[in-house]
């Protein structure tokens, strides 16, 4: 796959403009049959067969269908009626056995559907969780993940569906234009010709249908957004706080009200298209009965062949609507494939993007220099010439104001994001050199937004290395180096308890006590360089007090770099680095930045003499 010619960040619904080359659609039927068939190839022939044994019992319906005119019409006062019989049982067990099989058919496709979603859900959640961070920068990044997830994860099984419908239909085609061929041959071309107009309209009713879904996906989510923010457990306090419940209904109530309306004119040109489809399926139709009615009058159909033949007609113009149906079901999806093909494809970009040596065990020095990053589509770079250093088993502070740009620069140390200029170097090496994965798996981050996982005390601290069997000593080590033990050991079940009440038995944290735990979880990950940002922001005094007392023990020789606003709580490290604007503006230790006057002591001072509500005399 050319991943080259991917730009993530401009990601358009390319697809809706592409040709459909015959090459494409061979590739698009490939790979949705041969999803199909990896997600669940027992069910898959089981339908093949269901639909075969569908097509099968058509015919012999229609077969069946002319026996009993037939047997009718033989039958004259005297006649023994019991002759009619035979057929008429035979009719109703070979009605009775499609009725069967259709619905065998309708559970073994729920089931297949099921199997072939989860297989699609794991490819897009492979792609979503690997992919490089800044494509969470970019709007048009979700807009194509929520299309993804609303169609494009059933598309792939539609398209088997669509052809498995078509290839039923289409052995029920022949085999009922057949049987319709040696009951009055000049009316076969006349009943194909009647599905044109249906296979037109459907065309472009599909077109019609990607066109208002790319349409619809932005002002879809920003009402999904509105809708989460009523549902979710984490805004209720606040929503209810700020009596928000009224406000936020309305606008999702506008956006809903706008979807219905563009709703309401899509279906409207939807069913105009169709009913034009069918008129002109119709009108061949008609065509088709006045020239049967010609030949009954002819004296060239009997009345049991032209019942026959009626019954036929009918079954067949069904048959032909389904193998066109089918057709623009595939052609549908395909459009909606297309799509998925540039979300996957990003999949192998990012496989791509980790090429590189693996990333070594530790390091002396981290050299950042001269590193500037700007945000995808943001004017103002965030970070403008950096320069840092950390050496093995130094606590390094980053201080500065809101928006300094601390955060983003603990991002690029920690292998998020690749700086736009500058480089960071482990030792003699540039950390571009190595793969971003080994490079990521050997720093650990506490973030100021860290994950609550709902799930146990346990988990929640072992999956800072999810990837090795969970240690329950270690995780209750890292627990008491994060001074999470016993706040953990006091809930009902221990550090097996769920930390969330969503879940039954689950129970909550405080603040502080959540901020131990995702620090438990840093420790637990074991890596040699430890990021913290803002790790105290809800620690007590006397918990943050004890935590940097600890602090150098618990890191046991590992390399922190901590971000901090209290400078109370940085003054112990082994130096500072001030941030402004983007910028590193200052650096030494406490003492040393005191002496300078700059403004470190100028921050240092507001905050120590800060007072609520009142200014410093
Ligand atoms: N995802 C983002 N996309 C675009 N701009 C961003 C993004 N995150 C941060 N910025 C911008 O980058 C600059 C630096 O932000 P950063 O979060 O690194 O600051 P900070 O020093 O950590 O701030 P704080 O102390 O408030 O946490 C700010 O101007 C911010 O608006």
């Amino acid at each position: 796959m050319d991943t080259g010619a991917i730009d993530p960040l401009t990601l358009r619904a390319a697809a809706r403009y592409r040709r459909k080359s015959l090459g494409q659609l061979k590739r698009l039927v490939f790979t949705s049959v041969g999803l199909v068939w990896s997600a669940g190839r027992r069910l898959f022939v089981g339908l093949i067969v269901l639909q075969l044994a569908a097509a099968g019992l058509l015919v012999a319906q229609v077969l069946a269908v002319r026996s009993v005119l037939q047997a009718i019409l033989a039958l004259n006062e005297h006649a023994d009626t019991s002759r009619v019989v035979v057929p008429i049982i035979v009719l109703a067990i070979l009605t009775g056995l499609s009725s069967i099989c259709s619905s065998f058919q309708t559970q073994l496709q729920r089931l297949l559907g099921e199997h072939v979603a989860r297989a699609m859900w794991n490819r897009v959640l492979g792609v979503s969780t690997t992919v490089s961070l800044r494509h969470f920068e970019s709007s048009e990044f979700f807009n194509q993940l929520s299309r993804v997830q609303m169609s494009a994860l059933s598309r792939p099984y539609q398209v088997t569906q669509g052809l498995l419908s078509m290839a039923g239909a289409l052995v029920a085609s022949v085999a009922l234009g057949a049987a319709l061929f040696t009951l009055a041959p000049v009316l076969l071309p006349l009943v194909a010709i009647g599905g044109v107009p249906v296979l037109l309209a459907s065309r472009r009713e599909s077109r019609l249908e990607f066109d208002f879904s790319v349409k619809q996906t932005p002002a879809l989510r920003l009402r999904s957004y509105f809708g989460l923010l009523q549902l979710g457990r984490d805004e209720a306090k606040e929503v209810r706080s700020l009596g928000l419940g009224p406000w936020l209904t309305g606008r999702f109530n506008d956006l809903y009200a706008a979807y219905l309306t563009d709703l309401g004119d899509h279906v409207r040109r939807r069913t105009s298209l169709s009913v034009l489809g069918q008129l002109g399926a119709a009108v061949v139709l008609g065509a088709t009965l006045t020239v049967m009615i010609w030949l009954i009058s002819r004296g060239s159909l009997d009345i049991a062949g032209a019942g026959a033949a009626l019954v036929a007609i009918r079954m067949l113009t069904t048959q032909v609507q389904l193998v066109f149906r089918g057709a623009q079901s595939v052609f549908e999806s395909g459009l909606f494939l297309d799509d998925l093909d540039d979300f996957l494809a990003l999949g192998a970009q990012a496989l791509e993007e980790d090429r590189g040596a693996e990333a070594p065990d530790g390091f002396q020095t981290i050299r950042v220099g001269g590193v500037t990053f700007s945000y995808p589509e943001s004017p103002r770079p965030a970070l403008c010439g950096v320069d840092l250093e950390l050496n093995a088993g130094e606590i390094v502070a980053l201080v500065g104001e809101n928006g300094s740009g601390k955060t983003t620069l603990a991002k690029i140390i920690a292998g998020l994001y690749e700086p736009t200029a500058g480089s960071i170097r482990w030792d003699d090496h540039d950390l571009s050199e190595f793969s971003p994965s080994s490079v990521r798996e050997r720093v650990t981050v506490v973030f100021q937004d860290f994950v609550r996982f709902a799930l146990t005390g346990t988990e929640n601290i072992a999956a800072g290395r999810i990837g090795m069997p969970i240690d329950p000593e270690r995780v209750r080590f890292a627990a008491r180096s994060a001074g999470a033990e016993r706040a953990l050991d006091g809930l009902p079940n221990g550090f097996d308890t769920i930390l969330s009440r969503m879940f039954s038995g689950g129970h909550d944290l405080s603040g502080g006590q959540w901020q131990r735990v995702a620090l438990a979880r840093s420790f637990y990950r074991d890596a040699p360089l430890v990021i913290l940002d803002e790790p105290t922001a809800s620690l007590d005094p006397r918990a943050e007090h004890d935590l940097f007392t600890t602090l150098r023990a618990a890191l046991r020789g590992r390399t922190a770099l901590f971000i901090s606003h209290r400078f109370a709580t940085v003054r112990g490290a082994d130096r500072i680095y001030v941030m402004h604007e983007g910028k590193v503006v200052e650096q030494g230790t406490h003492a040393e930045l005191i002496r300078e006057e700059g403004r470190y002591a100028e921050l240092y001072r507001l905050q120590s003499t800060v007072r609520v509500g009142m200014a410093d005399s």
